[in-house]
């Protein structure tokens, strides 16, 4: 059996007095892609900032390889090796795209590492090309590869990925589902996307998980799931 890399047990977290996960639990299998799905305001952003130590989690457990890290603050979870690409990119608008993938490498603690350039440009070429352009005068998807390619500079094992294909253009969603896939498949990176678009999830995704309310209310492999099954749960 493939180990998970990430298990989530019960987990509880809450912004002041208002609960918004309300005990979930979930695996990310190794070298796989699993998406959360869900309508707006369910808890999926909450959910991949509690995972990473953004919102502090009230109760639960997060375990990573094996290993309790619930509670341990982000960069150290950003060196064990899990990397967040954010919901809106987070991109700095006046730094160059190189500049930008540099503050990727944050994210290590050996002071000398490099970016992986060769790697990153195989992926994305479009980013060789702007290496000096700035940030804020990419397109939207242009910026989203951005965003994936510095989570990526620190070679994370798993990447957590939150609404990617927002605001941008089906062709370009199309290339970053590529990605995806090639990051799971080929390069064992695994990935727990969040993502309310069926079409770009559902090629791309190993195991889905829906939730409502906060919690997980179903979940199944991609070849369980019709895409009318798959409307249903997301119409939850
Ligand atoms: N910083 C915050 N302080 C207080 N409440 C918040 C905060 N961030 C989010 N919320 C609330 O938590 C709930 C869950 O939000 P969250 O962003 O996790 O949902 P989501 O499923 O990712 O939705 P969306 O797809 O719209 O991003 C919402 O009711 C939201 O208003």
């Amino acid at each position: 059996m493939n180990a998970p890399i990430l298990k989530v047990s019960s987990l509880t977290s809450a912004y002041g007095q208002s609960t918004i996960l309300w005990g979930t639990s979930l695996e990310v299998k190794k070298g796989t892609v699993t998406t959360v799905m869900g309508r707006n305001g369910v808890g999926k952003t909450t959910l991949l900032k509690t995972i990473m130590g953004i919102v502090p989690p009230k109760d639960g457990t997060i375990e990573y390889n094996g290993e309790a890290v619930t509670k341990l603050p982000v960069f150290k979870k950003s060196r064990m090796g899990i990397a967040y690409v954010p919901q809106g990119r987070e991109i700095i608008p006046k730094l160059t795209v190189y500049e930008n993938l540099k503050l990727g490498l944050e994210a290590v603690s050996d002071r000398k590492a490099k970016i992986p350039e060769d790697e990153i440009y195989t992926l994305f070429p479009i980013l060789k090309d702007f290496r000096n352009r700035l940030g804020g005068n990419l397109s939207g998807g242009q910026q989203q590869q951005l965003a994936i390619a510095r989570a990526l500079t620190g070679r994370p094992s798993l990447l957590l990925l939150d609404e990617p294909t927002e605001g941008i253009q089906p062709s370009i969603s199309q290339e970053i589902g590529q990605i995806l896939r090639t990051l799971a498949r080929e390069r064992g990176i695994s990935v727990l996307l969040v993502e309310q678009k069926i079409d770009f999830a559902s090629p791309v995704t190993d195991y889905y998980y829906f939730m409502s309310r906060g919690a997980v209310v179903s979940e199944g492999s991609a070849e369980e799931m019709s895409l009318e099954e798959l409307q249903n749960h997301i119409s939850l």
